[in-house]
């Protein structure tokens, strides 16, 4: 099977370290395609980056779409685009949000969430409600790093990085921790073995759970709201969606 792990920003380090954790993790016969959006934020961490991204997110799955993808993956935490995607698709389609939501909830029954910039938490503490974890979620915690100096200064973001994951272990009353950023694929076993808790990363957790879907002979439902869209005229930079 082919899964299309989709970065929605526009780094291309960070696509690759990205895809790189998604076919370490994968199946033997599931093959992962990394990709990014031809525009967008460098990285995503505002409302605002969220909501440019997920045009670029609606292109990618059109693209899989061409080439019959069998399974998507969004690897961003605030899961941009995700319904949308899934109209677009009888494909599953997976946030990285989501699927570490449901992972952690399986092996815990309570966690902590360590994210990049405070100011994103709210995306987070959005999503625990909307998928139905929030009595599951402690305590959205912050490192307080930008999401690029995951890939400029590793070392010093892993450090903060395991930092307040120790706070979360000491304070939260916790089973286990959620990395709150894609761009923190690679450093699951690094900080596992450093806060002596099981640590849940999101690309990794969307990559099994799409293989899971695939194997099941499940797809994206489309009845009700996650139907194709209604064909309609688009104008401008959007013409090209037309009729879809
Ligand atoms: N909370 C986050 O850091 N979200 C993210 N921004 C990105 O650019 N990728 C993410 O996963």
């Amino acid at each position: 099977m082919q899964i299309r792990v989709i970065n929605p920003n526009t780094t291309l380090a960070m696509t690759t370290k990205i895809g790189a954790a998604a076919q370490r993790i994968a199946a033997p016969g599931t093959d992962v395609v990394a990709t990014q959006p031809a525009s967008g934020p460098v990285s995503i961490e505002s409302h605002f980056d969220e909501a440019i991204s997920a045009v670029g997110v609606l292109e990618e799955v059109l693209a899989g779409e061409r080439d019959g993808v069998d399974a998507y993956v969004i690897a961003c935490f605030g899961d941009p685009g995700l319904l949308a995607a899934r109209e677009l698709t009888r494909a599953p389609v997976i946030g990285i949000a989501e699927a570490a939501f449901h992972m952690a909830a399986l092996i815990s029954t309570r966690f902590s969430i360590v994210t990049t910039l405070g100011r994103t938490g709210i995306i987070a503490e959005h999503l625990l409600e909307q998928y139905g974890f929030r009595h599951h979620c402690r305590r959205v915690r912050a490192a307080e790093i930008p999401v690029l100096d995951l890939e400029e200064n590793g070392e010093m973001a892993l450090n903060r990085i395991i930092d307040e994951c120790r706070r979360a272990r000491d304070e939260d009353n916790i089973g286990a921790i959620v990395l709150g950023c894609g761009g923190m694929a690679d450093l699951t076993g690094e900080i596992s073995r450093a806060v002596g808790l099981p640590v849940i990363e999101g690309v990794t957790a969307a990559v099994k759970l799409a293989e899971a879907v695939v194997g099941l002979g499940l797809g994206t439902s489309k009845q009700g709201d996650l139907a194709f869209p209604r064909p309609k005229a688009f104008t401008g930079q959007f013409e090209h969606f037309s009729g879809l």
